[in-house]
């Protein structure tokens, strides 16, 4: 990895908004620091680690535990699952949410564009490894724009000759001043599947409070959902496009504290707001084609 490093801070070195450092494990940062926002990205699982705009306390949650280790998912940010969403459907050994966020993806372009934001594009291709798991020929891009805005884009198209089928989610972790003093409004009315109470076709009424564990998969919504964090007096807007599906998690005491990656207490200061495709929620894509999902993150002014 260090080659990339270097090669990275050759090839930026006149930029004024981008900087590239290593983890202690040695993965690749990419850090933005634009008029807008400060934000960082590692080349491994091109995984948003950190959004902040101007002015504003973080807007993703990282763990005060996470790792950086080459293979292995961050615990925080925004992992890029794909191409299937929480465990395989038939094999238990392969890894749960795909093997994406598991991988060190290219910084293929940036630009600065024209009001000062900062986009960059990442891109993963089929290798020996990932068709071990998934045999198809692919191209998926993240295109990532740090504004005033998070914007992200993951774009999965089908390079082979065969038809194949994708999953996956953008798996935001938001950071909040304390769960107690959180509600999610936009799923008012959804039918949801509870993980934990194991049991489909519930109907959420009104906004999500959170005070134990929770794993829900709320169906067919393309609903923009807000983050009341009244701790921090603000409202974080999460809109999304190319997912019906939308998870909402927090894995509360006990499951925090079984992950090793987690702080124990980390459950009171997050919730992830993720913009999924699972289950029918999935697409069928023949050669040359194409799917788009996207998710839009901002603190509402
Ligand atoms: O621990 P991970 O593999 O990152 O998964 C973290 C969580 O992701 C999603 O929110 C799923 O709905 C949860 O069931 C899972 O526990």
């Amino acid at each position: 990895m260090s080659d990339v490093l270097s090669q990275l801070q050759t090839r930026y070195q006149d930029s004024a908004q981008l900087s590239f450092s290593a983890t202690n494990t040695g993965l690749v940062m990419v850090t933005i620091e634009n008029d807008f926002a400060r934000a960082e990205i590692c080349l491994h699982g091109a995984h948003v680690c950190s959004f902040q705009p101007k002015g504003q306390k973080p807007v993703l949650w990282l763990s005060n535990d996470v790792q950086f280790i080459q293979g292995k998912a961050i615990r925080g940010g925004v992992p890029v699952c794909w191409p299937w969403f929480g465990p395989h459907p038939t094999n238990k050994e392969f890894p749960q949410h795909g093997f994406a966020r598991n991988q060190n993806w290219q910084l293929s372009d940036t630009m600065q564009l024209a009001d000062g934001a900062t986009e960059l594009v990442f891109t993963l291709t089929d290798s020996e490894q990932s068709r071990q798991l998934w045999p198809h020929a692919f191209e998926l891009a993240l295109k990532v724009t740090v504004g005033k805005q998070l914007h992200m884009e993951l774009l999965s198209t089908n390079t082979g000759d065969d038809e194949m089928v994708v999953g996956g989610a953008l798996h935001s972790y938001f950071d909040i001043a304390s769960i107690a003093q959180t509600r999610i409004r936009g799923l008012d009315q959804v039918t949801y599947d509870d993980k934990v109470a194991v049991q489909d076709g519930l109907i959420q009424r009104g906004d999500i409070i959170i005070d134990e564990e929770v794993d829900r998969v709320y169906l067919d919504t393309l609903a923009t959902c807000l983050i009341n964090d009244d701790g921090n007096e603000r409202v974080i807007a999460v809109a999304k496009d190319g997912s019906r599906t939308t998870v909402v998690w927090n894995p509360w005491f006990d499951k925090a504290a079984a992950m090793g990656d987690f702080n124990n207490d980390g459950y009171q200061s997050m919730v992830c707001i993720e913009a999924v495709n699972a289950g029918d929620d999935c697409y069928a894509l023949l050669p040359g084609e194409s799917h788009r999902l996207t998710q839009t993150i901002y603190v509402l002014d």
